[in-house]
């Protein structure tokens, strides 16, 4: 079988005593948009952290591309590019200076020519050359992903994107995440409590619930099973997944 853009197998994680992560089997496909969803603590950022390989797993296997986290960390960064939950940036630095600056030390040939196409590529060529001090939430969101994207990665993982954006940013977000998906053939996995959103923008889905995977499937199945796109919220319930 040809590498899943993610796999996982059996992959845990303990920070302290108590699991928070077990056992989670998981394979994405290239190409795939998948809604990775779970209440408050269910351990969708822990799978992010050991996915950017910022943390070891305590258990457990996780691969990107086929590249394992562990042993082939460098491989892996290569491939991602990462949306933190909180995007840090250099706010004395224009957007450009920025994202020229990421670029480089990502390894981008041209950094400048990388910078500036990532920026027009995402329709915020406007912000170059402001200082990110000044910018609001949407537009540190936007160059967050410009920042991910640089050196164009395999697969794009965001930590609850749409976390702090107005309706109107919202919306650009998943027009941003079709483009990125359908135009540059990104991989994209999504950690969100928004149920709606998924419907919208996600291919497959994935619930976590306390640490185990309850439910995965495509959104084509998973529309079928619970027709009324505001019932995604059933899931929680049906499954057994509310907190
Ligand atoms: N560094 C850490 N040390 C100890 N416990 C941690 C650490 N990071 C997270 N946890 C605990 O692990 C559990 C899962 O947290 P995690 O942030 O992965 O969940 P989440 O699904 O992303 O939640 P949220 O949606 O609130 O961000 C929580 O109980 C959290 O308190």
């Amino acid at each position: 079988m040809d590498d899943a853009a993610i796999e996982l197998e059996k992959l845990s994680h303990t920070y302290d005593k108590d699991p928070v992560l077990k056992h989670l089997d998981l394979r994405i496909e290239h190409g795939e948009i998948f809604g990775f969803l779970g209440h408050n603590g269910a351990g969708k950022t822990t799978a992010i952290n050991i996915l950017t390989t910022l943390l070891v797993p305590t258990g457990g296997t996780a691969k990107v591309c086929g590249h394992d986290v562990v042993t082939a960390r460098r491989a892996v960064t290569r491939s991602i590019g990462y949306l933190p939950a909180e995007v840090r940036m250099y706010g004395h630095l224009t957007a450009l200076e920025n994202l020229e600056f990421l670029a480089t030390l990502s390894d981008v040939k041209k950094p400048r020519h990388a910078a500036k196409e990532t920026l027009d590529f995402l329709g915020c060529s406007d912000l170059a050359n402001r200082r990110l001090a000044t910018f609001s939430t949407g537009m540190r969101q936007r160059i967050g992903i410009a920042q991910a994207i640089v050196h164009r990665p395999d697969v794009l993982l965001l930590d609850e994107p749409t976390a702090g954006l107005d309706p109107l940013g919202v919306r650009q977000l998943r027009e941003t995440i079709l483009q990125l998906n359908q135009e540059l053939g990104m991989t994209i996995f999504m950690n969100t409590h928004l149920l709606s959103e998924v419907a919208k923008v996600c291919t497959s889905i994935g619930v976590l619930n306390h640490g185990e995977l309850i439910y995965k499937d495509t959104i084509e199945a998973t529309t079928r099973r619970f027709p009324d796109e505001a019932s995604l919220e059933d899931i929680y319930v049906t499954m057994g997944g509310a907190p």
